[in-house]
């Protein structure tokens, strides 16, 4: 069991609406070496936020592998809001990569196209005379291939090309029927961080990009295996967590020998507080790499009252944590 003191449950609010969430809430775990995230969505059932907990005990534990490089550029992460909201998201976060997301449920082409230009003309406000720019898009899964295909076409002009797209179908069969079609570059996120085999999108080519994130995928060690294994260019990329947990993505980034496109962890930016002061947020379009010591310490005191989930929702936590931890332990 773990002590009280040795597990804070936050709740945050979120400044923008994203995959439906207003609020995100999580667990911070003390170990010998610090702090560590365990977050998994309150949908997800025992045997998948085990994954997780793993990640979260790894940075507990220290066990993280040395970093290659200071800085991990970011993209700014565009929610589906209307073009003025998305303007301001790029021109607030200083960053010259954008994901944007499209295909949300309720959401149209048009609106999607819309967005998207408004994004690439806020990035070239921010990137100035003649830097370079990059969009990105992720569907999480929404469209069928032939709507993929046609949605791809349209927003690609719409961005003035697509640096790439994000998981267009759910299958990754269709991944690869979608990357046969289309020009723009595909990335998988849900085919490797949800599938029972991540390597079926390195069998089918399916993917020019591997999303990795780190707590689903249990962990840096094990987010490392994979970029070696699936030989694909690999982007680190959050799931929406606080800065402790971001750090976790960061120590991911920082310790691979390539990283040619940037990464998915300026999330920070979208909650409306955080556990760590100063947050994760970029400056000037990076994460700097020695963030890992301010998560690895942990929240202040002020820190940890301010963002205490309320009594009801922290025990929750505490059970599922109790329960998660016992399955990860083969403990009855
Ligand atoms: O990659 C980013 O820019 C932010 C992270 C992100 O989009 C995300 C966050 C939480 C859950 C799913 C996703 C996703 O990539 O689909
Ligand atoms: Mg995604």
């Amino acid at each position: 069991m773990t002590e009280p003191d040795d597990l804070h449950v936050w709740s945050l609010p979120m400044r923008v609406r994203f995959r439906g969430l207003t609020l995100r809430e999580g667990v911070l775990l003390r170990g010998e070496a610090g702090w560590g995230e365990w977050s998994p969505f309150v949908e997800y059932d025992a045997a998948e936020a085990a994954a997780w907990l793993r990640c979260a005990r790894e940075a507990a534990a220290g066990d993280w592998p040395a970093p290659v490089r200071d800085r991990v550029p970011v993209n700014v992460t565009v929610p589906a809001v209307d073009p003025r909201a998305a303007r301001a998201l790029v021109l607030a976060g200083g960053c010259t990569t954008a994901k944007v997301k499209v295909a949300e449920p309720g959401g149209d082409l048009d609106a999607d196209a819309d967005r998207v230009a408004a994004v690439r003309e806020a990035l070239t406000e921010v990137a100035g005379d003649g830097a370079a720019t990059h969009v990105r898009v992720d569907a999480n899964g929404a469209w069928d291939v032939e709507e993929a295909v046609d949605a791809l076409a349209r927003l690609d002009r719409a961005a003035g090309g697509l640096e790439y797209a994000e998981q267009p179908c759910a299958a990754v069969e269709d991944l690869a029927r979608v990357r046969r079609r289309t020009w723009v570059p595909i990335a998988a996120d849900e085919s490797i961080r949800r599938a029972a085999d991540p390597y079926r999108v390195r069998e089918l080519e399916a993917a020019d990009v591997a999303v990795l994130k780190v707590q689903p995928l249990g962990g840096v060690r094990a987010c490392l295996r994979v970029a070696e294994e699936i030989g694909l260019p690999v982007v680190v990329s959050s799931a929406v967590e606080s800065s402790v947990g971001l750090a976790a993505g960061v120590a991911l980034a920082a310790a691979l020998p390539d990283l040619p496109h940037a990464c998915g962890l300026g999330t920070a930016t979208l909650l409306g507080d955080d556990v760590l002061d100063p947050p994760a947020r970029p400056v000037d379009g990076s994460l700097p790499v020695t963030l890992l010591a301010g998560a690895a310490l942990g929240p202040e005191p002020d820190a940890l009252a301010r963002t205490a989930a309320p009594a009801d929702r922290e025990a929750w936590w505490r059970r599922r944590h109790d329960e998660v931890a016992a399955l990860l332990d083969g403990r009855p």
